[in-house]
């Protein structure tokens, strides 16, 4: 298996370099601050304590977002990490706003992807209310690994001004989490989008994540063919074609809606 384990040093670099990052976006805003969702995971744990680092605890608004299917534990480790770091926050229900645009629709069919979906972008409607508000720019909590296999909602959770995690796998992510002296329960704790209930990352992209950020490097980003990706794994070639599929079927959401060429008129 290809180690993509982060040396000391090169945490301390990643480190650096993101909280750098972070600045330059808000100061290129002419912001105050930021402000990002708060979900108990280790993105957004990651994420926070790098914004923290990067701007001042008083520069940086928690929000906390539970839906129908938020779990008390998750939501809790959420509050604990805005208490940890001492930023301001808010805990929001959206159960009932996701109902509203759910039974406003005729004869939905309440579909569970279409509903979770619809939670995550009302996430994305109250970060950017307090980003305009406050002159804040919305910190984005979003991997390697989801962006290159495209689990993400499409103008929901990616819908942010920037990515501050976005070039490290995610085994990375919860190595740079245990750097930055975040929780260990939060820093190993499993993945999961929680749009669903008992939804977890692995479980439903049939991948574990330490296979997917292999594959992209070898494959996707390092141009190997899928038997020697296979072979160096020591994973079927369906588990390479798999994680290829994500990573071609989501081309739509890397990119700006198109429009057609001008025509020849
Ligand atoms: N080829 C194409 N060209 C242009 N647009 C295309 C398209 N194919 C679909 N679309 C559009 O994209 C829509 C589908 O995309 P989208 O609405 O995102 O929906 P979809 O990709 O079906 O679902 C989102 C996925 O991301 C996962 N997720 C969401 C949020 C957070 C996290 C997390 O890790 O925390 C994970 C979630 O569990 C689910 O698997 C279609 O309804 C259509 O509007
Ligand atoms: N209940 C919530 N309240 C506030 N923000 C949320 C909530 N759920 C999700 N989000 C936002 O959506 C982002 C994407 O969710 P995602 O599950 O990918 O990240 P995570 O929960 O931080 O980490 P992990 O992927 O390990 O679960 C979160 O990082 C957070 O910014
Ligand atoms: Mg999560």
């Amino acid at each position: 298996m290809i180690d993509l384990r982060l040396g000391d040093e090169e945490l301390t670099a990643q480190r650096d370099h993101i909280v750098g990052f972070i600045q330059d976006v808000v100061a290129d805003a002419g912001a105050t601050g930021a402000v990002l969702g708060l979900s108990g995971g280790v993105d957004s744990t990651t994420t926070a304590y790098l914004a923290v680092e990067a701007l001042g605890r008083e520069h940086v608004r928690g929000l906390v977002l539970p839906s129908r299917v938020s779990s008390d534990e998750n939501m809790s480790d959420a509050e604990r990490v805005a208490e940890d770091l001492g930023i301001d926050y808010d805990v929001i229900e959206i159960g009932s706003i996701v109902d509203e645009i759910v039974d406003s629709i005729p004869d939905a069919a309440e579909d569970t992807v279409a509903v979770g979906n619809t939670a995550a972008r009302v996430r994305g409607v109250l970060n950017y209310y307090v980003a305009n508000e406050e002159n804040r720019v919305v910190l984005g909590t979003g991997n390697k690994a989801e962006a290159l296999t495209g689990y993400f909602t499409k103008y929901g959770d990616q819908a942010v001004d920037c990515n501050p995690i976005g070039n490290l796998y995610k085994q990375q992510v919860r190595q740079l989490a245990r750097h930055l002296g975040a929780p260990e329960d939060l820093a190993e704790k499993p993945a999961t989008a929680e749009l669903w209930a008992d939804q977890t990352d692995e479980d439903e992209m049939g991948v574990g994540y330490d296979v997917v950020d292999a594959v992209i490097a070898l494959h996707i980003e390092g141009g190997a063919s899928t038997a020697a990706t296979a072979r160096e794994l020591g994973v079927e070639e369906g588990v390479v074609e798999t994680v290829r599929e994500l990573y071609e079927k989501s081309a739509h959401k890397r990119s700006m809606p198109p429009a057609p060429e001008p025509a020849d008129l």
